[in-house]
């Protein structure tokens, strides 16, 4: 299957996630038992599959789901993409904004679908980096377009609310392939992405 709406969750591995988060909020000196906390271990494990739900999708599917021939040969940019993901050092969310483009080359995609695929890669245990040559070979890869540029500026909880605590910095990677690796072309791309049309 492509992609799912993430509603039913397998009962046994989120019986075994369960007893282990039980057994880490008590090792935090908490009591398993209060009011509060007592069905938060089950939460907790429905929460953590949610948010690795990209491992069990394919998102060349996704992509190849909806291609469709179309003789457009400029640069379709879809920016300000948010994204959400786990740092896979410390289990951490880090979040921004995926910018991706891509020049055709015979086909089109379904604009909704490059939405998806940032998905899937983000729901998994990532670096920022491999987020995003993931996205973008996946893209390539896939439609071979005759470009394709990734840049995903983000936050990491790991560095904010621990360990170095820097509460304003952004990392910001990029990745392009084709056209895009030429001056002019990633230049127009850079300079849309930054301009304020709306
Ligand atoms: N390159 C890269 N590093 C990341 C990413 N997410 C977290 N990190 C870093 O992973 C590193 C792990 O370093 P370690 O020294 O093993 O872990 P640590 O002792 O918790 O490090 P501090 O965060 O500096 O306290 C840290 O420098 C994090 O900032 C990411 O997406 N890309
Ligand atoms: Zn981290």
């Amino acid at each position: 299957m492509p992609y799912r709406v993430f509603e039913e969750f397998n009962i046994q591995v989120t019986d075994d996630i369960k007893e282990n988060y039980k057994s880490v909020i008590e090792h935090l000196g908490e009591d398993v038992s209060r009011e509060g906390l007592v069905k938060t271990p089950e939460r907790a494990a429905k929460a953590m599959q949610f948010l690795t739900s990209g491992y069990d999708q394919d998102p060349g599917a996704v992509l190849k789901g909806a291609m469709f021939a179309e003789d457009y040969q400029d640069m379709v940019i879809i920016k300000d993409i948010e994204l959400y993901s786990l740092c896979e050092h410390h289990m951490l969310p880090f979040f921004g904004k995926a910018h991706i483009a891509y020049i055709p080359n015979g086909h089109i995609v379904g604009l909704s679908k490059i939405p998806r695929i940032v998905d899937i890669f983000a729901r998994r245990l990532q670096v920022q980096e491999r987020l995003t040559h993931d996205i973008l070979e996946c893209i390539h890869s896939t439609l071979k377009p005759q470009g394709v540029a990734v840049v995903i500026e983000a936050s990491h909880m790991c560095m904010m609310m621990r360990g170095v605590q820097k509460q304003n910095s952004v990392t910001t990677t990029s990745g392009f392939r084709g056209q895009f690796e030429k001056e002019g072309t990633r230049s127009e791309f850079l300079n849309l992405i930054s301009a304020k049309l709306h």
